[in-house]
């Protein structure tokens, strides 16, 4: 039997790193943030309803300037509804597949890693939900040195999530990720083999 567990937390928390660690033993990691990215290559559907819905201001030629995208629905909880409207769905239904594909090939774990997979229901799709969590502090400043963001631009970023709070209260598990790279490894090594799964 497959276990699908869902890697979620909020912006900057450490789900990447916790999710190259599954990927270093070999797991199969499905990987929400790569999906969007996918799904908005110059042709397809959801990059014409983001082109008749954003205009050229945020686009390059034909390329989704997402730099561009992100500074306006960031600041404006209306356009980032908008942007969710047209995207979800299309993500929603790449994950589904994805998960198909990979129970088919009787994987004995496949790891979903969603930033929203809370916000937007996908537990429903997964087993387990483990949750990546650091204090407030470091992920502010995680966020500012890692994407180069204003304070006030990386807590409008961290704003326009759930709180961390919220999301370890609908947690299986809880990884807390405020200490070293391997005291992190180490947490999930553990819940590997808790779980019989290594
Ligand atoms: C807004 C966009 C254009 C910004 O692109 P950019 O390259 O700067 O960021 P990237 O995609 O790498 O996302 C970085 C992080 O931002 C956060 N984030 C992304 N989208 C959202 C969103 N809709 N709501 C809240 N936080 C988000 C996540 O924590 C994510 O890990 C892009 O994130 C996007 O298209 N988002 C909508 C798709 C989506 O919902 N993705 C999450 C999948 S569950
Ligand atoms: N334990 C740690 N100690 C110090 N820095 C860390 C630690 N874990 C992660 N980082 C750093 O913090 C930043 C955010 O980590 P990561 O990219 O894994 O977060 P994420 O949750 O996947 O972010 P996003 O939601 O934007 O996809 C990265 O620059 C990463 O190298």
């Amino acid at each position: 039997m497959t276990v699908v567990l869902g890697l979620t937390g909020g912006i900057a928390t450490g789900k990447s790193t916790v999710s190259q660690f599954f990927s270093a033993l070999g797991y199969p990691i499905i990987d929400a943030d790569r999906i969007s990215h996918d799904l908005v290559k110059p042709g397809t559907k959801v990059w014409q309803q983001l082109y008749r819905t954003f205009g050229n201001a945020v686009f390059h030629g034909q390329e989704l300037d997402r730099k561009a995208l992100g500074r306006i629905v960031f600041s404006d909880p209306k356009q980032l509804d908008t942007l969710n409207r047209i995207m979800q769905p299309a993500i929603r239904r790449t994950i589904c597949q994805a998960i198909a594909n990979l129970k088919a090939k009787n994987r004995s774990l496949i790891i979903l890693d969603a930033p929203l997979l809370l916000e937007q229901g996908y537990q429903t799709l997964v087993d387990q939900v483990m949750v990546v969590t650091t204090t407030p502090e470091r992920q502010l400043k995680r966020l500012m040195l890692r994407d180069g963001y204003s304070k006030e631009s990386a807590e409008r970023r961290i704003a326009s999530q759930w709180s961390q709070t919220k999301k370890i209260q609908l947690a299986d598990i809880v990884v807390e990720n405020s200490g070293s790279i391997d005291e992190t490894r180490a947490q999930v090594l553990k819940w590997l083999d808790n779980s019989k799964l290594r």
